[in-house]
């Protein structure tokens, strides 16, 4: 995945870690906010219900005390009884006396109109019955509710049986069956009265928080306004809020944490690693005695899945720092072997030189994984070079005994980048080397007035004097190459001949190389420009 990329996810997930802890957070809150709503409504339904079974109790008792008083109906006496049981009575505003379907008397007196009875909506059971919209004479102001029970009638104010002390955007009922409404101490949405009287639970819709509960005859309800028992929500998230962002905090730290490890260069150089996602590419060396490519030098090449390159002067430091080159330096082997082996095995005059590490060279690690791999492969020991750079030399005795136990697998043994380290005679003079790398830049400065332009016959003649081989690399042009030829350095890699070449592009340009003869001195103009370095790019 691209650095870009991963960035762009990581700020995605660290805005959704930041927003989804706040989205959770105000979606409880919602839901319990609702829930507790809808168990306010479900109490008041409940006081609601005691409030009505009080009320109709009373009237009970009324009616029963009236029936039992002794005297004749609707006499003087009788009258100025139902009056006094009416007025004892809390909730009972009126008594009144029936005989043949009609009106007798009231606790006001006898009554001369023909008030016909009313046939009752609910049984009550027990002999009690209610009528649920009357309009007495006697109160014309407002309906009113009639318990009855044999000739007796006792007359009910419907918002008693709602006088429940409640919130104000509160609305309570009673009601004895689907759309049989007996009271209620509001308005309400005729829908939601629907649902209510018949009995739902509990609920919400668009505009309500509502609850009921069922006691047969009766069911009672409480609904209140949504958006009001939602807006007291708005403390509960300033009570909540900071806990919110404490989360959202923690987790966005989290994925910071977690992509700043994502996307260390050293996480990711472990990644590719594990990956695989290395390749090795070959560079031609040249013998300048007779133009014939003679061996290679295996150079890594990191190629991410996005196909770019990253080069190795990036990476191969970073993994010297970071302890990765040894798990490098093992895929660099099983690259090398697995892409030369047979060309190797059918030239046993070629070799390859590998770039073994000052760490690898010290812990000496790499060399039994070469060893296996080698036998494995059936090649000679000898076509394996190794190249290691000054640094590897600075501890001189580490350095003798990995380099002797290297050529007593069978390996040469060669001194990179010479002249550009600590390297003196007396160091070299100590080691058991095989040949000698002359650094480019000394290359560079040949037929030039660089100050190191003087340096490079000395390199020359200090490593002839020491019978070591010598490879100059960095050669780009033919006069640099003439005068290595005529200075006797054997072997040369540069531009001038191939850019380091994927192993098949490498194996065409030796035949081809090899191919035309053995006249090395019309080879030094067969540049190769090779697709290998070509692709490379700084990161
Ligand atoms: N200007 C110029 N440059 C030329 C010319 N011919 C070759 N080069 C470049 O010079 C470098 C030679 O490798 P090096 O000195 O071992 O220097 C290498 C080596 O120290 C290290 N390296 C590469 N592969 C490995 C590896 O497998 N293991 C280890 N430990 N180090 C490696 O990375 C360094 C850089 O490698 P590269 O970028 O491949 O760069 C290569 C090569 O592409 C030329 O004519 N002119």
């Amino acid at each position: 995945m691209r650095r870009r990329t991963i960035l762009i996810v990581a700020a995605c997930l660290a805005i959704l870690a930041g927003l989804l802890p706040m989205v959770a957070v105000a979606h409880l809150l919602r839901v319990r906010a609702i829930a507790a709503e809808q168990r306010h409504m479900a109490e008041y339904a409940r006081w609601t219900l005691m409030r009505t079974k009080r009320v109709f109790a009373d009237a009970r008792r009324v009616l029963i005390e009236a029936e039992t008083r002794p005297g004749t109906e609707c006499s003087p006496d009788h009258v100025a009884q139902l009056r006094q049981i009416a007025m004892d009575a809390r909730n009972v505003e009126d008594i009144g006396y029936f005989r043949d379907g009609r009106l007798v008397c009231t606790s006001l007196g006898p009554i001369r109109q023909h008030v016909p009875r009313t046939p009752p909506d609910v049984d009550l059971g027990g002999g009690f019955a209610l009528v649920l919209h009357i309009e007495p004479r006697t109160f014309r102001s407002q309906p009113m509710l009639a318990m009855s029970h044999d000739g007796y009638t006792a007359l009910i104010k419907p918002e008693r049986l709602v006088d429940v002390l409640t919130d104000s955007h509160m609305t309570l009922g009673i009601a004895a069956g689907p759309g049989r409404l007996i009271a209620m101490s509001g308005k309400g949405d005729p829908r939601l009265l629907r649902i209510l009287t018949a009995g739902a639970a509990a609920g919400i819709d668009e505009r309500h928080v509502f609850a009921s509960l069922r006691e047969p005859p009766l069911t009672a309800f409480a609904f209140s306004d949504r958006a009001q028992a939602l807006g007291r929500l708005r403390n509960d998230y300033l009570l909540l809020l900071p806990m919110g962002l404490l989360v959202s905090t923690v987790l966005v730290g989290i994925v910071i944490w977690v992509s700043r490890q994502r996307l260390s260069p050293e996480k990711e150089l472990a990644i590719a690693i594990r990956r695989r996602e290395f390749v090795v590419h070959y560079q031609p060396i040249i013998d300048l005695s007779n133009g014939r490519c003679v061996a290679a030098e295996a150079l890594l090449r990191w190629r991410r899945p996005d196909g770019r390159w990253i080069r190795p002067d990036l990476f191969i430091p970073l993994a010297e720092d970071t302890g990765l080159i040894s798990p490098l330096t093992d895929l660099l082997i099983e690259r090398v072997i697995e892409d030369q082996a047979e060309l190797l095995r059918a030239d046993r005059g070629l070799h390859i030189s590998i770039n073994i590490s000052a760490r690898d060279l010290e812990s000496g690690r790499f060399l039994p994984v070469l060893s296996d791999a080698v036998a494995r492969s059936g090649i000679e020991p000898s076509q394996i070079w190794i190249e290691a750079t000054e640094q590897g030399f600075i501890r001189a005795e580490i350095a003798a005994s990995a380099i002797k136990a290297a050529r007593a697998a069978g390996h040469m043994v060669a001194i990179d980048d010479f002249g550009t380290g600590y390297s003196s005679l007396s160091l070299l003079q100590g080691l058991p080397l095989d040949a000698l790398k002359i650094d480019k830049s000394f290359v560079e400065a040949i037929a030039t007035d660089a100050a190191t332009s003087v340096v490079t016959p000395h390199i020359i003649d200090m490593a002839h004097g020491l019978k070591l081989r010598i490879i100059a690399e960095g050669v780009e042009t033919r006069e640099q190459e003439a005068y290595l030829r005529a200075a006797g350095v054997p072997l040369a890699q540069g531009w001038l001949y191939s850019r380091a070449l994927p192993a098949a592009e490498f194996a065409a340009f030796r035949q081809g190389r090899n191919a035309e003869g053995d006249d090395s001195s019309t080879d030094a103009g067969r540049g190769h420009a090779g697709s290998g370095d070509g692709a490379i790019t700084a990161r």
